[in-house]
């Protein structure tokens, strides 16, 4: 159980595209990556902004946590992921904001990400990812997320600082 009251909690969602060529080009000169680089968003509002996080918010009223990360991404850096895949699941706790957070893994997208108002998209290597500048807990699970596995966690902030971390890996998170 991730928590007592996480059926109680808003939702959220975070996707993390992996993507790469098959041919020898160096990044960007197709369009595309070199092997094995991720997109992640310099947040530029709400929750977590100023931070290199997967894109991603919260879940609308009649919406599944996978069509939100759809619309998300969409909204935020303008590509259409085609293939999410739960990875993970966490709860989330501060200050000022508990959530359920879905995490998802993709490969498949249409589409350039550009530069919104929400947020400004760039490819890391995802063995050479902006940890300093994410959130903490991100670095416990992101790698693992990035090399296919899966997760359940539960994170309470105090002050910005973890204060509170559990998390588990190779779990079932198909249905969570
Ligand atoms: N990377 C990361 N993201 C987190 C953590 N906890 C947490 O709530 N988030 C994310 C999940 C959501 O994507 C985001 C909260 O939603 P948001 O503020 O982006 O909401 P939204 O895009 O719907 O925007 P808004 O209209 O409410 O401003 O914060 C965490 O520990 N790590």
């Amino acid at each position: 159980m991730l928590d007592d009251d996480a059926d109680e909690l808003p939702a959220a969602t975070l996707c993390h595209l992996v993507d790469g060529d098959d041919d020898d080009q160096p990044s960007g000169e197709d369009g595309r990556p070199a092997h094995d680089e991720t997109l992640l968003i310099r947040k530029k509002r709400g929750v977590g902004s100023g931070q290199w996080v997967g894109p991603g918010g919260k879940v609308e009223p009649g919406e599944t946590p996978r069509q939100c990360v759809v619309r998300e991404v969409r909204e935020e850096v303008g590509i259409d992921v085609l293939d999410p895949e739960k990875a993970g699941v966490f709860v989330y706790r501060s200050d000022d904001w508990d959530a359920v957070v879905h995490v998802f893994r993709a490969t498949e997208y249409a589409g350039t990400p550009e530069e919104t108002e929400e947020a400004d998209p760039a490819w890391f290597p995802v063995d050479d990812l902006p940890l300093s500048e994410m959130w903490q807990t991100d670095r416990e699970w992101l790698p693992v997320v990035l090399d296919g596995g899966t997760f359940r966690g539960r994170f309470v902030y105090s002050d910005g600082e973890p204060a509170d971390v559990d998390v588990t890996f190779g779990v079932d998170v198909r249905d969570n």
